[in-house]
């Protein structure tokens, strides 16, 4: 019965299928430094990868650039104004359910007052300390090179 076909047609789609046709989010976050120390921020309880510590970012706006993103993300999350400094990384990385695109810029703020205002906490740790915190499994190859750029002015 051909109804029956396309049912057990759709249990054999193999799973790179159904992930490939993931939703990709494109991302851009922000390695702010500020007196040799870079911010992360501690996501809110809850939501997507509630609790784990990131770096200040989120989804790029429609017509929005990556650099442009940044800048507005850190502004609204942590109330900091930055200067873009360089590009660090592209990040891709499928989680299970989507995939993310980080672009990854490396950033210079004139003062450390970074307020929790759409995070759960804010702190300014020194690039050596970043393996001690819990981040997204998509910031994996981003630690190391972090700490190599940072410790290579
Ligand atoms: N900001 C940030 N997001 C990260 C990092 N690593 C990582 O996998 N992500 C993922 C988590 C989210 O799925 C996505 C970022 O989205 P977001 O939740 O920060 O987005 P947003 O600030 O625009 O927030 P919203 O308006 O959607 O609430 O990227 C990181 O270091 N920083
Ligand atoms: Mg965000």
């Amino acid at each position: 019965m051909p109804g029956s076909l396309r049912v057990r047609h759709l249990h054999r789609r193999p799973i790179s299928a159904l992930s490939a046709a993931a939703p990709l989010q494109e991302i851009a976050i922000a390695v702010v430094c500020f007196g040799g120390r870079v911010l992360i921020d501690r996501r809110r309880p809850g939501g997507v990868m509630g609790g784990l510590w990131e770096f200040p970012g989120g989804k790029l706006a429609p017509g929005e650039s990556a650099a442009a993103c940044v800048r507005r993300e850190v502004a609204e999350e942590v109330g900091l104004a930055v200067r873009v400094i360089e590009h660090l990384a592209t990040l891709d990385h499928a989680y299970a359910t989507f995939s993310v695109r980080l672009q990854v810029f490396l950033c210079e703020s004139e003062s450390d007052e970074a307020q929790a205002l759409a995070c759960d906490a804010v702190a300014w740790v020194l690039p050596e300390q970043l393996g001690d915190y819990a981040f997204p499994e998509a910031n994996a190859p981003l630690i190391p090179l972090v700490q190599r750029r940072l410790s290579c002015p």
